[in-house]
């Protein structure tokens, strides 16, 4: 279902349904794997012989060195025993192209392009298991404190070595959502790349700040964290703000959300940040279906877009007020590109700050460019 362009999670929570018999236990253990074939499709189809479940999970055994036909050996609830092709595989990968990145040729070739001798790393983290990342909400407690309070209901977290507001679960995961330091507010989901974007942003008490492309609220709340500041949110899709209350409730602070007539009546804002729609090549290893399903048109559609977003968000910036704009890319034509066009078109503006995180274990790929508008123009 996955492979015929069903997105991932969908296609786990219907099979959970229709299989009553498979516990808790099991059904993560098929997430995990399942994830696990997306995040190394090319590896696992050439390993095992074919671009199918049977095939992928032929290929994950190979892949850690395990030899299939010990599982796949046609007892009662084993699979069917190998055919010759699959006994025919190759067992070693090959140097190049999708069956070792674990990408399509396309975006092979693009972040090639945009990372150059960085790409073979970036690619293979985006290959791996991500770590969850909690913001702790600073505000409000230390991370010491809610190391304490997680590891009371038996959730285990490391201090984040790079990103000061950041924890990394090490065991139970799983359970944040329902811990206490979650329902009081202390601690948010978010990854150490955008919580470290945000700590970079020149953010001072009494700010009026938009999240103009806000969705759930993530960057928005996490602003509203670091200084006493006037928050709004705005995103052209406004359902995907509907969280947006619960979780400013929980936190602590107050998010005013706002339709496209309102932000413009509410203009000029000291800061305006773009979270921009972007391929999310930086985060691959959370959302792998995307990145067999991601072509270079799509991405060329998104960089018109984003130029648009970026034009339009520029307009309610006040003057001496700062333009960020983000995305969760690594690629050149979204991030780098994207603004060098940008101050081209609009010289009210100059760049002040860049940070351009590539994927590695510690964080997920993170683009942001902090531009300031003249005090007179
Ligand atoms: C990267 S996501 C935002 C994630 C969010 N900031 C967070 O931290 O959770 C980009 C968002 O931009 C919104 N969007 C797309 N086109 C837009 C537009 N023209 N104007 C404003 N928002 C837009 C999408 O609906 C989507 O929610």
């Amino acid at each position: 279902m996955i492979l015929a362009g069903e997105p991932a999670e969908r296609a786990l929570i219907t099979w959970a349904r229709g299989n009553r018999y498979a516990g808790s236990g099991d059904r993560s253990a098929v997430r995990d794997l399942v994830y696990d074939a997306l995040r190394k499709r090319g590896s696992y189809a050439y390993l095992g012989g074919a671009l199918n479940g049977r095939g992928l999970m032929i290929g994950a055994l190979r892949a850690a060195g395990q030899d299939p036909a010990t599982l796949f050996t046609g007892a009662t609830y084993a699979p069917p025993t190998l055919s010759a092709d699959e006994l025919a595989a190759p067992t070693t990968l090959p140097d190049s192209g999708p069956a070792r990145w674990n990408m399509p040729e396309d975006m092979i070739a693009a972040f090639t392009q945009s990372l150059g001798a960085d790409a073979p790393a970036a690619m293979d983290v985006l290959s791996q298991r991500a770590d969850v990342h909690l913001r702790v909400n600073t505000k409000r407690a230390t991370r010491e404190a809610v190391q304490t309070s997680l590891a009371a209901e038996g959730i285990e977290t490391a201090l984040h070595p790079q990103v000061e507001t950041a924890l990394i679960a090490t065991k139970n995961a799983r359970r944040i959502q329902t811990a206490q330091a979650y329902t009081q507010g202390l601690v948010e989901l978010q990854d150490a790349a955008s919580q470290a974007a945000i700590l970079r942003l020149p953010l001072q008490d009494g700010m009026r700040v938009l999240d103009y492309c806000a969705g759930g609220g993530g960057k928005a709340l996490a602003m509203a964290a670091r200084a006493k500041l006037q928050v709004f949110a705005h995103d052209a899709a406004p359902q995907r703000m509907n969280d947006i209350p619960a979780r400013a409730a929980r936190a602590g602070v107050k998010i005013e959300r706002l339709s496209g007539a309102e932000i413009a009546k509410a203009a000029p804002y000291d800061l305006v940040l773009v979270d921009a729609p972007c391929s999310g090549s930086g985060t691959w290893r959370r959302t792998p279906d995307a990145k067999w399903r991601f072509g270079i048109s799509q991405v060329e559609n998104l960089v018109t877009l984003q130029g648009q977003i970026l034009f339009k968000a520029a307009q309610l910036v006040a003057r001496g007020g700062i333009l960020a704009y983000a995305t969760c890319s690594v690629l050149r034509d979204e991030n780098e590109a994207q603004v060098a066009r940008f101050l081209e078109d609009v010289p009210q503006f100059r760049q002040i700050d860049t940070l351009g995180l590539r994927p590695q274990a510690e964080w997920d790929g993170f683009f942001l460019a902090v531009l300031v508008r003249s005090e007179t123009t």
